[in-house]
C-alpha cells in the first residue's frame, strides 16, 4: 500500500478581502512527482508556503510526512526541502562553504557533512566549481546548489517552486535531469512551473489551479481526456488512401487531422494502432509509419483553460 506524504484539506487562505487559496484537497503519495500549475495569481505559491509552515492557513489542515508543519517546524523543516525560484547563498562563500553552513545548522557533523556534500555536489554536477565563489556561479548553477542542498540533507520529500524560470534551454535542461535523479532515488516532489514541457516530462500527476481552487487533478492522459481529446496521439503515415475517411469506423477515435500529403494525426480514447492498420490494409494503402505518443499537455492545458474553466 502506498504511503501518503503530503495531506492538505480544506486549506484557504485570505489576505484581508483577497482570496488566495480557496479551499483545496490535495494528496500526494510517497514518491509521486506532481506538478502545480495555473496562471499568475491562481494560489500555488500560497499553497506551497501553507504546505510548508511558512504560511498559517485562515483554515483547513496540512500533514507532511505525518507532521504538522505549524505545530513542528523543524521536523518538518528537516525532511522536506523547498527550493524556491531563486536560492539564496552567501555569494562570498564557495558551493562547498555554503553546503557545509547549512550542514551545521542541520546540526549534521563536520565528518559526516564532508562526504555527504562531496556526494552531493558530485550528483548536481557542481564537483568542478565546488571552492569557487557562489557569486560567480550562473542561475543554473544556484539552482542545481539548491538540489545538491537537498541531497546532503537527504530529503525526503522536495517542494519546487519555479524552479526553472529564468534558466536557458541548457541549463533548464540539466536541473531537469537533476530532479528526474532525485524521483528515481524515491523523492517525493512538487514541482510548480509555468513550462509546460518541463512538467510533461517529469510529473507522474498534475494539480490545474484557477482563483484559488485545484480544478483538475490527475494524469495528463485524464486531463486529455476530460476535456474531449484522446489521451493517445497517433501519427499515420500512408499512401493510397484517405485516413480522414476510412479512419472514423475504428472504436476509439475522436479525430483525425490531415496534415501533409499522406500523413494523419489520430486522437483516441486508446491505442487504436492495430484498427487503423487494418483498416488502411483493407482499403488498398501501403502503410508507411505508426507512431503513438503521449497527449501533450500543453495542447491540453490551453484547452482546460480556454474551455473549461472559461466557460465555467
Ligand atoms: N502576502 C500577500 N498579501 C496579499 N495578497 C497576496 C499575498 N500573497 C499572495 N497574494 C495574492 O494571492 C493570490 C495568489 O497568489 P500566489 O502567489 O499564491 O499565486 P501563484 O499561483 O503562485 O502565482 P504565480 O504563478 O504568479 O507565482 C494573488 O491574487 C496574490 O496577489
Amino acid at each position: 500500500m502506498s504511503t501518503t506524504v503530503i495531506e492538505a484539506k480544506g486549506l484557504m487562505k485570505r489576505y484581508g478581502s483577497t482570496v488566495a487559496v480557496a479551499g483545496i484537497d490535495l494528496s500526494v503519495r510517497a514518491g509521486e512527482v506532481v506538478g502545480l500549475l495555473g496562471p499568475n495569481g491562481a494560489g500555488k505559491t500560497t499553497t506551497i508556503l501553507m504546505l510548508l509552515g511558512l504560511t498559517e492557513p485562515t483554515e483547513g489542515s496540512v500533514r507532511i510526512l505525518g507532521k504538522d508543519p505549524l505545530r513542528q517546524p523543524l521536523e518538518v523543516k528537516r525532511e522536506v526541502g523547498y527550493l524556491p525560484d531563486a536560492v539564496g547563498f552567501y555569494d562570498s562563500m564557495s558551493g562547498r562553504e555554503n553546503l557545509a553552513y547549512t550542514a551545521r545548522l542541520a546540526g549534521i557533523s563536520a565528518e559526516l557533512a564532508r562526504e555527504s556534500i562531496a556526494a552531493a555536489l558530485d550528483k548536481a554536477r557542481l564537483a568542478e566549481v565546488a571552492d569557487r565563489h557562489v557569486g560567480t556561479y550562473s542561475r543554473g548553477m544556484r539552482q542545481r546548489l539548491g538540489v545538491a542542498e537537498l541531497l546532503m540533507r537527504k530529503c525526503s520529500v522536495a517542494i519546487l517552486d519555479e524552479p526553472t524560470s529564468g534558466l536557458d534551454p541548457q541549463s533548464t535542461q540539466e536541473l531537469l535531469e537533476l530532479i528526474q535523479a532525485l524521483s528515481r532515488d524515491g523523492m517525493t516532489i512538487l514541482l510548480s512551473s509555468h513550462m509546460l514541457n518541463v512538467v510533461q516530462t517529469v510529473c507522474d500527476r498534475i494539480a490545474l489551479f484557477s482563483n484559488g481552487k485545484i480544478g483538475f487533478l490527475g494524469t495528463i492522459e485524464e486531463l486529455a481526456d476530460k476535456i474531449g481529446g484522446g489521451a493517445f496521439i497517433i501519427d499515420v503515415e500512408a499512401d493510397g488512401i484517405d485516413l480522414s475517411e476510412i479512419g472514423t469506423s475504428a472504436k476509439g477515435v475522436k479525430s483525425i487531422v490531415a496534415g501533409r500529403q499522406g500523413h494523419w494525426l489520430v486522437e483516441a480514447e486508446r491505442d487504436v494502432r492495430p484498427e487503423l492498420a487494418r483498416l488502411v490494409v483493407d482499403a488498398g494503402g501501403s502503410l508507411k509509419n505508426l507512431d503513438l505518443r503521449r497527449a501533450r499537455l500543453d495542447q491540453a492545458y490551453n484547452r482546460y483553460f480556454r474551455e473549461v474553466v472559461h466557460e465555467a
